[in-house]
């Protein structure tokens, strides 16, 4: 099968395939590779074409008013008859009775079984002693008609009697008798008259109650019910709940709600009201899996009457048990209010002991995020919010005067440009040479907290924060330094990723902190230590689950944090946040927050605050690299002309040369940095030697490792 490009397919012309790689290898006719569009084309099972078309007519069908109305009508009557004929069985036997025993059965509440089984008992003793009547009338029957009509003629004559006398009219003596027979006759006439309409009446009469019940309880499908019978968003009650978990599909779930009857409920923890919706737990029966209901969180969604992304599930610590937060319907597409940042302008911020106003949970409270020596990592697809909920964090500290900021914008659009004068360093742009800029910014950063680390304990640091947004780029620079140590990429000879593992493994002690937005993770543009390295992890809507795990860890997905849910474009600045400094409901891991929006002109407000708390910063828009020392390079420049030199002469002329670096050298750094290439110290004349071609050859093997590492790019993280 050749491969059509669209727009050939769409003129309906077929010119010959050409392949636009250059290098691309002529395929085989027997193993042409599937294509996407291969696949479109390659024709479906006639069966499954065919069940995809009657489903399509099927759905469009329920477009159509009159298909509405019948069903709606057809559903009514067979809801209701279905209903009065439960009521009838329910009535008249002990099922209604069975059913509740089930139910304390499967809840373990044997007091209510015994009740129930009393009660149960009383209504067959009654039932049978109501036939047992009923028998017994029949036998007696003829003798008690025959006793009444002999009473009544009796009654009757007397009557008759006392009428003749008081008339003096003898022939009024069968007077009542005769009326009375008149009267049996207008009725058996009426009768005559009616029955035969009643008859023809009756069935109808009856399927009116049907349909009139069946309506009353809405026994439709949703979709053929009036609008405003449906149930879209109604308040959510325990036998919602339980009716939602029962229609979930789950084999062992329904049987095991079946079982429980009216009694389901007891699966249920009391629901409570929690912000703009309301929470409950569920305590699953025995044999489903929460991970199953996790699975399913569309079909639960629906069955609640919401929409997927307003019902939230996570793992609490009580056994086989989910938290169900269900949203009010429609009540998440509500804007939040203003952050505080805004409307207060005498807000003041504390590094140390306070917290960012940065949004609000679910629930409808207030989230603030501590920051104190915290790395932190936001992620997130294109376009959702992660500068603007980076920059609401970054704007919040820097009304206190103490924060350094150190900010690396490689999307370079002007979102943090209202930290200049605020901010020691800002570099803003997109290339790679902005990206090359800020690797030696974190770098400097590194050197930074390295001169912090050397402080007399105890000394108290004033906060640094280095903040790099959109990071993926300075992860995927291809450039080089002079030294070819690639800026980009996740080697051990990598700038920018050594840099933040440095930053991340010790800058916290010292309150170096590194802060980093990036875009669609991927193990390329985010190394796995990297994002490991972050304590607050915070991802907006991502586009798959394993993305979701690369923001914010396996741990936490597995939990139910579930970012790769929210809805694209619709769930903008909505984050999910796992690990350090966000109080997350306890047995909860992550919670979801929508974050307050400070678009670009009020940020400059507050950044005009900010910058009147300080007193004045010249910003820098690139870092003087510090020239990075190379050991091997400094033995061979030492060792000049002579061809041999004993390590101890070596040492001295390091210490010489560069005391900072080298004047705590000992034989042994010696050793380590030579070993590696085969230029070890040796033996020679019963003295210990540095060999200059040896080393020599060392420089150039090194090279050309390097030259093999970045062709070797995609390579495992050190
Ligand atoms: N908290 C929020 N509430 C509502 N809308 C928001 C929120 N945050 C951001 N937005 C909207 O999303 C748009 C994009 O925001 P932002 O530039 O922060 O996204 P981004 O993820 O950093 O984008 P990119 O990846 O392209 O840099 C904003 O212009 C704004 O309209």
């Amino acid at each position: 099968m050749t491969e059509t490009a669209p727009e050939q397919r769409l003129n309906g012309h077929h010119a010959p395939q050409v392949s636009l790689l250059k290098f691309a290898p002529e395929p085989k006719p027997d193993t042409v590779p599937e294509t996407p569009a291969a696949i479109e084309d390659k024709p479906r099972p006639r069966r499954r074409v065919r069940v995809d078309h009657l489903r399509r007519i099927v759905v469009e069908a329920r477009e159509h008013g009159s298909y509405r109305a019948v069903v709606r009508h057809g559903a009514y009557m067979v809801g209701g008859t279905r209903i009065l004929a439960k009521r009838a069985w329910d009535g008249r036997t002990t099922a209604r009775y069975e059913r509740m025993i089930r139910a304390a059965e499967a809840a373990g509440l044997m007091d209510e079984v015994k009740e129930w089984e009393a009660r149960a008992q009383t209504f067959r003793a009654a039932r049978h002693r109501r036939r047992m009547d009923m028998l017994r009338s029949l036998i007696y029957l003829p003798k008690a008609v025959g006793y009444a009509t002999a009473t009544g003629a009796g009654v009757l004559l007397a009557l008759g009697v006392l009428l003749a006398w008081a008339n003096q009219d003898a022939s009024d003596v069968l007077t009542p008798i005769e009326t009375v027979v008149d009267l049996v006759r207008w009725v058996a006439l009426i009768g005559g008259i009616v029955w035969g309409p009643f008859w023809f009446a009756a069935p109808w009469i009856a399927l009116a109650a049907v349909w009139a019940v069946g309506r009353h309880q809405h026994t439709a499908p949703q979709w053929a019910l009036p609008v405003k019978d449906r149930d879209l968003g109604a308040a959510i009650t325990p036998s919602i709940v339980v009716v939602a978990f029962r229609d979930l599909g789950i084999g062992p779930l329904r049987k095991a709600i079946d079982a429980m009857g009216d009694v389901g409920a007891s699966m249920l923890s009391p629901i409570k009201i929690a912000g703009c919706g309301v929470e409950v737990d569920v305590h699953l029966p025995s044999g489903v899996s929460t991970e199953e209901i996790q699975n399913k969180r569309r079909k639960l969604a629906e069955n609640l009457g919401r929409h997927e992304h307003e019902v939230f599930i996570t793992i609490p610590e009580a056994a086989r048990t989910v938290r169900l937060w269900i949203a009010d319907s429609g009540a998440l597409d509500e804007p939040i209010g203003p952050s505080p940042l805004v409307t207060d302008p005498d807000i003041r911020a504390d590094y140390k002991t306070g917290r960012a106003p940065w949004g609000q949970s679910l629930r409808g409270d207030a989230v603030a995020l501590s920051v104190y020596q915290r790395h932190l990592l936001i992620t997130g697809l294109s376009n959702q919010g992660k500068t603007a909920s980076l920059r609401t964090i970054a704007l919040w500290l820097a009304l206190d005067p103490s924060a350094q900021f150190w900010i690396g914008d490689l999307k370079g659009h002007g979102d943090w440009a209202m930290f200049e004068g605020i901010a020691s360093v800002l570099i803003q742009g997109p290339t790679d040479e902005h990206a090359c800029a800020v690797t030696e910014m974190v770098e400097a950063g590194v050197t930074e907290m390295e001169r912090r680390l050397q402080d007399p304990p105890g000394t108290v640091h004033d906060p640094l924060v280095i903040i790099v947004d959109e990071a993926q780029v300075a992860f995927m620079n291809p450039l080089k330094g002079q030294d070819g140590r690639p800026y980009g990429g996740k080697k051990a000879t990598s700038r920018y990723f050594m840099a933040c593992r440095r930053i991340h493994n010790q800058g916290r002690a010292v309150s170096v902190t590194l802060w980093q937005g990036t875009q669609d993770p991927t193990d390329e543009n985010l190394p796995k230590l990297v994002r490991e390295g972050a304590h607050i992890r915070a991802s907006l809507v991502v586009g798959t689950e394993s993305q979701a795990k690369m923001a914010l860890g396996d741990k936490a997905v597995d939990g139910g944090a579930a970012p790769h849910l929210l809805r694209q474009g619709l769930d903008k600045g909505t984050v999910v946040v796992a690990g350090d400094g966000i109080d997350i409901p306890a047995g909860e891991p992550s919670i979801t927050v929508r974050t307050h929006f400070v678009d670009t002109d009020p940020a400059k407000e507050i950044a005009d605050r900010a910058r009147a708390l300080r007193n004045g910063v010249a910003t820098v828009h690139a870092v003087a690299a510090e020239k990075p020392v190379d050991h091997l390079a400094d033995i061979c420049a030492v060792l000049g002309e002579d061809s041999r030199v004993r390590t101890q002469e070596v040492l001295h002329r390091l210490a010489t040369l560069n005391e900072a670096v080298y004047g705590e050298w000992t034989f042994t750094n010696l050793k380590a940095e030579l070993e590696p290439y085969g230029a070890a110290p040796y033996k020679s004349d019963g003295v210990m030697v540095v060999a200059r071609d040896r080393v020599q050859d060392a420089i150039v093997e090194r090279l050309a490792r390097m030259e093999d590492d970045s062709e070797d790019q995609g390579g495992d993280e050190d």
